[in-house]
């Protein structure tokens, strides 16, 4: 059974007015490696840390810039968040359809809390801490393409015709800000639509990117802004020592409008000034070490590596499965082909390859946790295909084989076909990001009772909260 709303009575945790304080016993251990009786051993010690969380129970009017605003991501997830907010219901051949969250974590999924009467109860993820409300968010951003978002959403071929008849009245009146824009680190196929561009150096972009966060939170109201990255896929930046391995060195770069600057880090770096979260959705390295080291010093959030949408997902989880159960995954091949913009961006080499790595590397820390089934060096044979088909737009094929060595030299192979729209799976991971991210914004922690309380800083538990999203390691800092 589904209860909506519950109250935890415990030792453990105290409602406050303002805040809910919690303490949480962490159980993990310590090794030690040492000699006894003349030779090593390891030993193994339980420890339990006490972590305190305080999280402010005041929910913000949250506003959330997206960058690539007018891709069909940024499309669809203002689409459904419209049509979620006012209810709107539409004529399929199948009939009537109704708005909904499905394949959000915050908004679709439970946790179970216990039993009763023999019955076991589970509540709505969304409920276990006060979240802000999807429906109440306010949205903007920016965009190298100037379309309006009514005309986006038809360009993007991702909604149906009535649905999209009833929200366009809503989008039109949408405009993306125009966004920073660099050829030299995307698909040059992308020209075309780059007619919405900052004009200047590095440095005036991030200047005028950074009012432009400023004018959206005095023209909005909102009382916090998240900054999300659903622009296209770049090529990897060069991390060179004395470009951009540290803050003083980025900054010096940006000064001398160094071309190996990318725009993602232009927006990153925007944010970080305005002590705006950061979370970024595509596989380019845009954290590089001056960034990171910039938000850690700001205490500012940033994270986030590709989405972890669909075939990818299901790698993860099937890999996983897999070696969990002593079964040695020794070949995948994950092939698919698309026809959305994202598909025609990723039809370059280079901008493919940050692409190729995130969803290949993502087995990475399955594959070196058993070294039963691989020895040192040792990994599946992994490859990765895209191709752009332009006919089939934004619903995806995926094709994936994956071959394994089973007891007494048997041979298993799994082969699965995935069709599906690639934004419908990628909105609502958004959506989860940046109420995430916000809600992490809330919270502080100190550990054994030690000092005052703090924002998360490299810490698991925000590592967790939102890598789930994602293909690679979700670089967070706070
Ligand atoms: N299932 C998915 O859709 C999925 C899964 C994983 C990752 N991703 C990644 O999410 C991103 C967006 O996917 P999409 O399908 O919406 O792509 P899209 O091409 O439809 O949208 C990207 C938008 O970004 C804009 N843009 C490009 N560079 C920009 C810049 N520097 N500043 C502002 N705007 C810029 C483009 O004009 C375009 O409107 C891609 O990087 C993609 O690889 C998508
Ligand atoms: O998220 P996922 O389904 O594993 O992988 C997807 C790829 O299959 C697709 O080719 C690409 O365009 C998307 O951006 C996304 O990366």
């Amino acid at each position: 059974m589904l209860v909506e709303n519950f109250r935890v009575e415990s030792e453990n945790v105290k409602y406050a007015e303002d805040e809910i304080l919690s303490t949480y016993q962490y159980q993990t251990t310590e090794l030690v490696h040492e000699v006894k009786d003349g030779k090593y051993e390891w030993v193994v010690r339980p420890k339990s840390v006490t972590y305190e969380f305080k999280t402010e129970r005041q929910v913000p009017k949250l506003g959330v810039m997206l960058v690539g605003w007018g891709g069909n991501n940024g499309a669809t997830l203002t689409g459904g968040i419209i049509a979620n907010r006012e209810g709107i219901s539409w004529v399929t051949k199948d009939g009537v359809q109704r708005a909904n969250y499905f394949g959000s974590l915050t908004q679709a999924s439970t946790c179970h809390i216990g039993a009763y009467s023999g019955e076991e109860i589970y509540v709505p993820f969304k409920s276990l801490l006060p979240m802000v409300d999807p429906n109440d968010i306010i949205l903007g951003g920016w965009d190298i393409s100037s379309m309006n978002l009514a005309d986006a959403m038809a360009r993007a071929k991702v909604l149906d015709i009535d649905l999209q008849k009833q929200l366009r009245p809503y989008m039109q009146d949408m405009v993306p800000m125009p966004g920073v824009y660099d050829p030299d680190f995307i698909a040059a196929n992308q020209g075309a639509r780059a007619d919405n561009c900052i004009e200047g150096t590095k440095m005036e972009q991030m200047e005028q990117l950074r009012k432009d966060i400023r004018a959206f939170k005095a023209s909005t109201k909102v009382d916090k802004v998240v900054v999300l990255w659903t622009a296209n896929t770049e090529r990897y930046s060069s991390v060179i020592v004395g470009l951009n391995d540290t803050k003083e060195n980025l900054f010096a770069s940006l000064e001398k409008n160094e071309s190996e600057i990318s725009p993602s880090t232009i927006y990153a770096l925007a944010c970080i000034h305005e002590k705006v979260p950061f979370i970024n959705g595509s596989p380019q390295n845009t954290f590089v070490p001056g960034v990171i080291e910039f938000a850690v010093e700001q205490n500012v959030l940033i994270g986030g590596d590709d989405f972890k949408s669909g075939q990818t997902k299901m790698k993860s989880v099937l890999v996983d499965f897999l070696v969990g159960a002593g079964i040695k995954p020794t070949s995948i091949v994950s092939y698919n082909h698309l026809g959305n913009n994202d598909g025609m961006n990723l039809s370059a080499p280079q901008t493919f390859r940050s692409k190729e790595i995130s969803k290949s590397n993502v087995v990475d820390d399955m594959v070196s946790s058993n070294s039963i089934l691989y020895g040192p060096g040792e990994h599946p044979d992994h490859v990765v295909v895209i191709k752009y088909v332009p006919y089939v737009g934004d619903s995806k094929r995926a094709m994936d084989e994956y071959t394994s060595e089973i007891f007494m030299g048997g041979k298993n192979t799994i082969v699965m076909h995935n069709t599906c729209e690639d934004s419908l799976l990628a909105a609502p991971l958004i959506l989860d990001l940046v109420l995430l991210a916000e809600l992490c914004t809330r919270i502080t922690l100190r550990e054994d009772g030690k000092g005052k309380f703090r924002e998360q800083h490299d810490v698991g538990v925000q590592m967790k909260l939102i890598k789930y999203v994602f293909n690679g390691r979700a670089c967070t800092t706070r």
